[in-house]
């Protein structure tokens, strides 16, 4: 029964806590990274609101520690994974159909559990499973996960006040309905924000879902899961399984009932989800929504104008913080002759300074990068142009798996704009740069627009306004979120909706109002209080 009209007003940011030494936080994160390397934790998947275990499990382990074992989790198959579809299903109109205020209240009570109870819990998962920092950790698992929990039910209350006019004699109405069978959230590794936020936003829009995240994110995702379930989130609205990418996408794009998906993760994987969506689109009831955020080449242009410690702060940081895992991350840099030896100099004088190990020890700035396929791709490029001609490593490029799968932050120099690690995105701590004569600003412009497929995010970096006014106009399709004087990372819920254009994604700004429309159906109702009851026109009776 709804008993009022319930808003809710615009949140500020989760404030990030700093960790300093002697700070109360960082004894408690270090208390829980304690806790969880002294356990071996046994993962279930979560289906139609129950633990299901299948024997046949994976082992988890921190990437910059690969001997210790953090657990495992259970594996399932095609059985699972149409398992969960018809629990989505069963849920579907229970959920559709819970009040507004109720259904906010989920997501509102799970943004404050991780605020407080659980902080550290979410924290201490992803610096262990993901191998990010304490700071890393903080501003993902913690605030930008809280962030987009506490700004998706306040944008939703928003958009459930859009309603349109009525003329005199009628009342009109629009109503947000959910999609008309379930969504499939498909979830990077790289943030446990992004794998909380993408299955939630679609629950909380009144959707029911199928959550398959990243293997080398379970440890992270199952603390979320948890914590969805004590925030009172009911049975079947999220389904998380652990099956192979391909197959969770062969089962749930042939199914009838399959409404949407979101997904975050490289371009290559939506490509193919994509074109499998299209090969079975006579079989849905309803056309599907397709979101998805995908790689990036991200930029960062300075001109002859800029002061060299904001251009080198905005490169190291935009480049090396979580080890370049940032699909935001800056990869390829255009540095003006006139300020190239001051700025070189300084960013690997710099990355000197850069301490890398494990997550655990708080003085490290670099952990390791995800798993071994990533360590084995990244270290390809690198080895690839210490023997290039057209390239040279002036920082870095050293890397080592014995312990844990570590790659020194690394700066290549480049004499051709077009060079490989210039154009490919290589997630990892490899930033590529190009020298161009500073005079030559226009056309180095044209040269960042033109040299990648990608175009997610990317930086000026200037004192001279004409310059960042003319970057600022030349750039308008290179990047889907722009930074002026800043790195191009970094961007925060409600301060900056994210996503990109062309290979990058279908921009549709994870944290913002333009994502919880993807996953609403609106119907649009007339009623006519006083209803005609004559078919003819006055102009057609007798005078
Ligand atoms: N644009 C953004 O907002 C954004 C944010 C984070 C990460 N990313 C991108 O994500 C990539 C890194 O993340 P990743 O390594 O987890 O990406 P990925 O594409 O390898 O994996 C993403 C998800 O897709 C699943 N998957 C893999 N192959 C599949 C298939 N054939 N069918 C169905 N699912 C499949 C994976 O298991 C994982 O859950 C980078 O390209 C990065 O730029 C983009
Ligand atoms: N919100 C993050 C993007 C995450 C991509 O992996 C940023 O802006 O750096």
């Amino acid at each position: 029964m709804n008993t009022g009209y319930f808003q809710y007003a615009a949140p500020a940011n989760e404030p990030v806590l700093s960790y300093a030494p002697g700070s109360p936080e960082r004894a408690a994160l270090k208390k829980q990274l304690a806790a969880f390397k002294a356990e071996v934790a046994d993962i279930p998947m979560y289906i139609g609101g129950k633990e299901v275990r299948t024997g046949n499990t994976v082992d988890l382990r921190p990437p910059h520690e690969i001997k210790h074992k953090l657990g495992h989790f259970h594996q399932g198959d095609a059985s699972h994974v149409k398992a969960a579809i018809a629990a989505a299903l069963e849920a579907r109109e229970k959920w559709a159909n819970m009040d507004w205020e109720t259904r906010a209240g989920i997501f509102l009570r799970a943004a404050d559990l991780i605020a407080t109870k659980y902080r550290f819990h979410m924290n201490a998962a992803t610096m262990l499973g993901q191998s990010k920092n304490a700071y890393q950790a903080e501003i993902d698992s913690a605030c930008e996960l809280i962030d987009f929990l506490r700004y998706n039910v306040h944008f939703l209350s928003e958009i459930y006040r859009q309603q349109p006019v009525s003329a005199p004699l009628t009342h009109n109405r629009v109503e947000y309905r959910p999609l008309e069978g379930f969504v499939l959230a498909v979830t990077p590794f790289n943030f446990s924000a992004i794998a909380g936020n993408l299955p939630t936003s679609a629950a909380m829009c009144g959707n029911v879902v199928v959550w398959k995240p990243a293997n080398t994110q379970v440890f992270a995702a199952n603390m979320f899961m948890k914590i969805m379930i004590e925030a009172g989130l009911p049975e079947g609205v999220i389904n998380l399984v652990y099956a192979g990418g391909p197959l969770i996408g062969d089962i749930c794009f042939a199914d009838p009932h399959f409404a949407g998906i979101h997904f975050t993760g490289s371009t290559g994987v939506f490509q193919t989800m994509w074109k499998t969506i299209g090969e079975n689109i006579h079989k849905y009831k309803t056309y599907p929504r397709i979101v998805g955020e995908t790689g990036g080449k991200d930029f960062v242009v300075i001109h002859k104008s800029a002061d060299v410690d904001t251009s080198v702060t905005a490169l190291a940081r935009g480049a090396f913080e979580y080890q370049g895992q940032k699909c935001s991350a800056a990869s390829r840099a255009y540095i003006p002759s006139n300020l190239a030896d001051q700025i070189k100099s300084k960013l690997v004088a710099e990355l000197k300074t850069m301490k890398m190990g494990t997550t655990e020890d708080f003085s490290n700035f670099i952990n390791a990068v995800i798993d071994e396929r990533s360590f084995d791709k990244i270290a390809q490029y690198i080895d690839n142009a210490k023997n290039d001609p057209k390239a040279k490593i002036i920082a870095g490029g050293n890397y080592n798996k014995s312990e844990g799968y570590f790659v020194e932050p690394t700066v290549i120099e480049t004499t051709d704009p077009n060079y490989v690690t210039m154009c490919e995105e290589i997630f990892g701590p490899v930033l590529t740069i190009y020298v161009y004569d500073g005079e030559k600003f226009e056309d180095v412009l044209q040269t960042v627009d033109s040299t990648s497929e990608y175009a997610l995010t990317g930086a000026i970096i200037a004192q001279d306004r004409y310059a960042v006014e003319l970057a600022t106009r030349k750039l308008v399709n290179s990047a889907g979120n722009f930074y002026i004087n800043d790195k191009p990372t970094g961007a925060v819920v409600g301060q900056q909706p994210f996503g990109g254009a062309r290979a990058s994604g279908t921009n549709d700004k994870a944290g913002s109002m333009l994502n919880l429309y993807r996953w609403l159906s609106a119907r649009s109702i007339k009623e006519t209080f006083v209803p005609a009851t004559d078919y003819r026109y006055p102009f057609l009776k007798e005078a």
